[in-house]
């Protein structure tokens, strides 16, 4: 199959080809610690605005530095990526990424911690903290703008992380995890208020997720990786978001996440076997 997922659409975050290895830790003769353990194999997709893109693929696949290569935090070995016109590896800072841990200051009131990457990128403060208030208020969390982090719970502290992310200027977005470590009950509601808030706001989106149900849910669209050196192994196109509601609520087709458990399965024989 081809890699390069996209017909080229004005605004797009585009991945193109992206490979890239580690020095392998502990290598004891001079001559292995030159070698570079591949992690990412020839990536390419296209995430179109206004759409979601999930990235399903097993533990240590290379999700996250992936998406650590798009924020400029990794420079790969090989491939482009690029957030509209902009060279994202030449260029960096040109999304916003909202990392694994949601990396909250504990000496900022959240209001703070809300607006704290949109005024490092540029955005007006003023500005900037009105749209936080009205966020607040409107993802059931009003008149916790002078709130510590740790006077918030887990699900509160992921909002006011989220919020953050996308109150940030930069024209597309890439979420690792955003709704790890929480329990049950708190990921459906924030799953809800994520599928909300990604629909109104007209960037791309990249989501890095474990769960598969998640995945179906938010996504326009889910990648499939294979184990390390992760690729693209398969592509489910989802319908709309209402239908995605729709499927969950009632439990109506099974087929989706059957056939990306038969890729994630598939993956998991081929690592065994090579073991
Ligand atoms: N800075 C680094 N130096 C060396 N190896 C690294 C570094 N960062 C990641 N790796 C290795 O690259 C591989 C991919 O890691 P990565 O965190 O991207 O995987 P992942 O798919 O996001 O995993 P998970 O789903 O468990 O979060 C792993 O084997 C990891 O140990």
């Amino acid at each position: 199959m081809t890699d390069f997922i996209g017909s080229g659409t004005a605004g797009a975050l585009v991945v193109d080809g992206i490979a890239h290895g580690f020095r392998e830790a502990g290598a004891r003769r001079a001559a292995r610690r030159t070698e570079l353990t591949p992690v990412l194999s020839e990536v390419s997709f296209e995430v179109a605005p206004g759409t979601l893109t999930a990235l399903l693929g097993p533990s240590g696949c290379g999700k996250s530095t992936l998406l650590r290569i798009l924020a400029g935090l990794v420079v790969p070995e090989r491939g482009s990526a690029r957030s509209g016109s902009r060279d994202l590896i030449a260029h960096p800072g040109g999304i916003a990424y909202h990392p694994q841990r949601d990396a909250l200051l504990p000496w900022l009131r959240a209001l703070d911690n809300i607006t704290l990457g949109a005024e490092t990128a540029g955005r007006d403060r003023a500005e900037a903290r009105a749209e936080a208030v009205a966020l607040l208020e409107k993802f059931g969390l009003p008149g916790q703008e002078r709130a510590w982090p740790d006077e918030l719970s887990g699900g509160m502290r992921q909002r006011v992380a989220l919020m953050r992310t996308f109150l940030m200027p930069q024209r597309a977005l890439v979420l690792d995890e955003p709704l790890g470590a929480l329990d049950a009950l708190t990921r459906r509601r924030l799953q809800h208020w994520l599928l909300d808030i990604t629909a109104n706001d007209g960037r791309p989106i990249l989501l890095v997720t474990h769960d598969i149900e998640e995945a179906l849910l938010l996504a326009d669209r889910v990648l499939v990786m294979s184990d390390r050196p992760g690729r693209i192994v398969h592509v489910e196109d989802r319908p709309d978001a209402a239908t995605r509601v729709r499927e969950r609520e009632e439990g109506t087709d099974h087929a989706p996440l059957r056939r990306i458990l038969a890729a994630l399965d598939g993956e998991a024989a081929a690592a065994a076997t090579r073991q």
